[in-house]
């Protein structure tokens, strides 16, 4: 049985996110608390059940803070555990995707992060998106040629951006339109499409902005259609992470909702903030405002 006591901070640490190797900064986290006579834990996921382990440990400890040490999905798994009484999360993006942290300009250097939270960071409350039983999203989710690419990622062994190109160039090679009809606060639309995107914010991990006029924090989301491809707009894409003028507004429709019914001819692939959550034919996404709070 765990000893009950007060905690400051606990951070939970995905050990393989990023397949970066975190002894080094598990150890500054402990001389950094210890310096700060700040009380803490260590929660190390496993890949199994970490969300109820996660909610055991809050429920338990009754963290002040929590600190998140991984990627997106991580970062998920945590936010969920609190949506319903939003302990303060921090983000340290150690993650090969950290959508959120890039979104809102957190510092990528762990190290500078780990000063900066423990210093006290401004605290502001983001929504989720709701898609129904305990699926949510906090940064971007999407049908079509994102999330292709994503699930033959994840059930290929090998990782790393070759890995990442090479299913790239072969989903897009045998890209295809589908149809796609959406009931969007009342509102119907009826459209072909390569990729409809589910977005609570405006870029993707790689800087890639999607959704310009996003904001997570407004009570609103956005489905973003994509409804053209050309290699001109693809550059134009890429180059958006570094300049945003260049977002390729042409090939793009984008509808502002509280809530949405989505209805697709054919079951596809649907990823949640880098985790493939099946083959869906029907996508029900409702904001929840305000669910989580973030340190920034
Ligand atoms: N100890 C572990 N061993 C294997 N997988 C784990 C472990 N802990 C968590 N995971 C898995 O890590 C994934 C979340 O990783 P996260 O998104 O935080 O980082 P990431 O580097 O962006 O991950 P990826 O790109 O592999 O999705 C989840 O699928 C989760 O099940």
């Amino acid at each position: 049985m765990l000893e009950k006591e007060k905690l400051d901070w606990l951070f939970v640490i995905n050990p393989v996110s990023g397949a970066l190797d975190k002894t080094f900064f598990i150890d500054k986290i402990k001389s950094k608390m210890k310096g700060a006579n700040l009380n803490y834990r260590l929660y190390f996921t496993t890949g199994h059940s970490d969300e109820e382990s996660i909610k055991l440990f809050v429920d338990h400890f009754k963290p002040e803070k929590i600190g998140v040490v991984g990627g997106d999905g991580t970062v998920l798994d945590v936010v969920k555990c609190v949506k319903d009484d939003p302990i303060p999360v921090a983000i340290i993006p150690f993650g090969s995707a950290n959508g959120m942290s890039v979104e809102l300009d957190i510092e990528q250097n762990p190290e500078v992060r780990l000063n900066e939270i423990i210093r006290d960071g401004e605290v502001k409350d983001f929504d989720l998106i709701w898609f129904g039983d305990n699926i949510y999203s906090l940064h971007i989710s999407d049908v079509g040629l994102n999330a292709e690419v994503v699930s033959a990622y994840d059930k290929d062994e090998d990782r790393g951006m070759r890995t990442y190109l090479k299913h790239l160039i072969s989903v897009w090679s045998a890209k295809k339109q589908f149809e796609v009809e959406i009931l969007a606060d009342g509102k119907k639309y009826h459209r072909e499409v390569f990729m409809l995107v589910i977005a609570n914010s405006r870029k993707y991990g790689t800087g890639m902005l999607i959704n310009p006029n996003g904001r997570p924090d407004d009570g609103k989301f956005e489905i973003c259609l994509v409804k053209e491809l050309s290699i001109d707009g693809m550059i134009k894409a890429g180059l958006s992470s570094i300049n945003e003028r260049f977002v390729p507004l042409e090939s793009l429709e984008i509808i502002q909702c509280k809530e949405a019914e989505i209805n697709l001819t054919d079951k596809k692939v649907f990823q949640v903030d880098g985790e493939v959550v099946g083959k869906l034919d029907y996508i029900n996404p409702k904001i929840v405002p305000s669910a989580v709070k973030l340190i920034l």
